[in-house]
């Protein structure tokens, strides 16, 4: 478990609901496409701010932000909309700009969080600032080194501290421009319950027809908010075009969105409890029928040792994955699920093999 200090996230004279909604453009690009939004956010009862000031890019050559030129860009949308600001930073520069400027809160950014140098430099320059910080899971799908940037900038003293999911980079791309992965955020609510974990449906869509599913999903699993890219004319927008929505549009995604109750508690006593219950008990019947699979291939394992033949026998391998994902196919399972699982046993049999043959050589080693 982490040991991490964290308080409830404040924003003066603000209830905080769940779905905390935070929006505003990728990018901001002028001061009137700033205002715009901005007016237009707040109208549709957008609370908080964002806007992205200094833009880490891919490549070199696409818009960096228009750096610290927006930041009174910001104070205006705090003075005529009275909505609170937030920006991305990346190094100490940032993180004191945009103090001076009054943004109330900030976040580290994905290529940041992956770097503890960076991280480190963003939280020395915190200290002795009161706002909510958030983290943004490190691009590579490594949640010790998102839990070690929470710690590093909690360790600065920030105790109003959360994270935000913004889903990860693979090589190949699917229909995700940064895949979910949602059992690692599930995973770091498990670790620590107290965190907050806000939603970023823009990065890991990448385009806006993905935004209302990846939401409600979202609020399905029960995580505390959402941070969506708005523009008042996406298709003109400076960087992200395709994943950022208009403010009605946001409007519209927001309104459909299925709040489910998170505790079981105030249903009635009913069917839910029974299907667990069957659940422990199937669970219970995979690990014994594990647990015997796992003795037969040690059994192999030894009369492998005895008659010198190699631990991996592909051609066996290969028919099995064959056959499995093919039979979990036809009872209507999902065929990567299928092949998942008998990767992950082929690998622990292996290795309960190459056990049994260390085991083994020990012994005659011993003799
Ligand atoms: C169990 C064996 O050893 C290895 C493990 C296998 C398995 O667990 O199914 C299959 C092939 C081998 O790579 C075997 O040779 O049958």
């Amino acid at each position: 478990m982490s040991k991490l200090n964290i308080e409830t996230i404040k924003f003066p004279g603000l209830e905080l609901k769940r779905p905390v909604i935070i929006s505003g453009p990728c990018s901001a690009e002028t001061e009137e496409q700033v205002l715009t939004t901005a007016k237009e956010l707040a109208a549709i009862g957008v609370k908080i701010f964002r806007a992205g000031i200094w833009k880490p890019r891919t490549r070199p050559g696409a818009f960096e932000g228009v750096g610290s030129l927006g930041l009174p860009w910001l104070k205006r949308v705090k003075e005529e909309t009275g909505m609170f600001i937030g920006v991305e930073v990346a190094t100490s520069h940032h993180v004191y700009e945009a103090l001076k400027f009054g943004v109330d809160m900030v976040w580290v950014g994905a290529r940041t969080s992956a770097n503890p140098f960076a991280v480190q430099e963003v939280a020395d320059a915190l200290k002795g600032v009161n706002i909510p910080v958030f983290v943004k899971n490190p691009v590579n799908p490594d949640l010790d080194l998102w839990i070690g940037a929470l710690e590093r900038i909690n360790g600065a003293g920030i105790t109003q501290l959360g994270a935000i999911h913004r889903g990860f980079s693979t090589y190949d791309k699917s229909e995700f421009r940064n895949h979910p992965q949602w059992q690692i955020p599930i995973e770091l609510h498990r670790r620590i319950p107290e965190l907050p974990i806000i939603t970023d449906p823009s990065h890991i869509g990448g385009t806006r027809d993905l935004i209302a599913d990846i939401s409600q999903e979202a609020m399905d699993l029960n995580f505390d908010g959402l941070i969506i890219e708005a523009h008042t004319c996406p298709e003109k927008a400076w960087s992200d075009a395709s994943q950022q929505v208009t403010p009605a549009r946001l409007k519209e995604i927001l309104d459909n969105l299925v709040l489910r109750r998170p505790k079981i508690g105030d249903t009635p006593r009913n069917a839910l409890d029974e299907l667990r219950k069957k659940i422990d008990e199937l669970d219970n019947q995979l690990l014994d029928v594990l647990n015997e699979r796992m003795k037969i291939s040690e059994a192999i394992g030894q009369y492998k040792y005895e008659n010198n033949i190699t631990i991996l026998q592909t051609r066996r391998y290969d028919e099995i994955m064959k056959d499995r994902v093919g039979r979990a196919a036809s009872r209507g399972l999902d065929a990567e699920f299928a092949t998942k699982i008998f990767e992950s046993i082929h690998e622990e049999s292996i290795s309960c093999q190459s056990a049994i043959m260390n085991r083994e050589l020990k012994r005659k080693e011993g003799k």
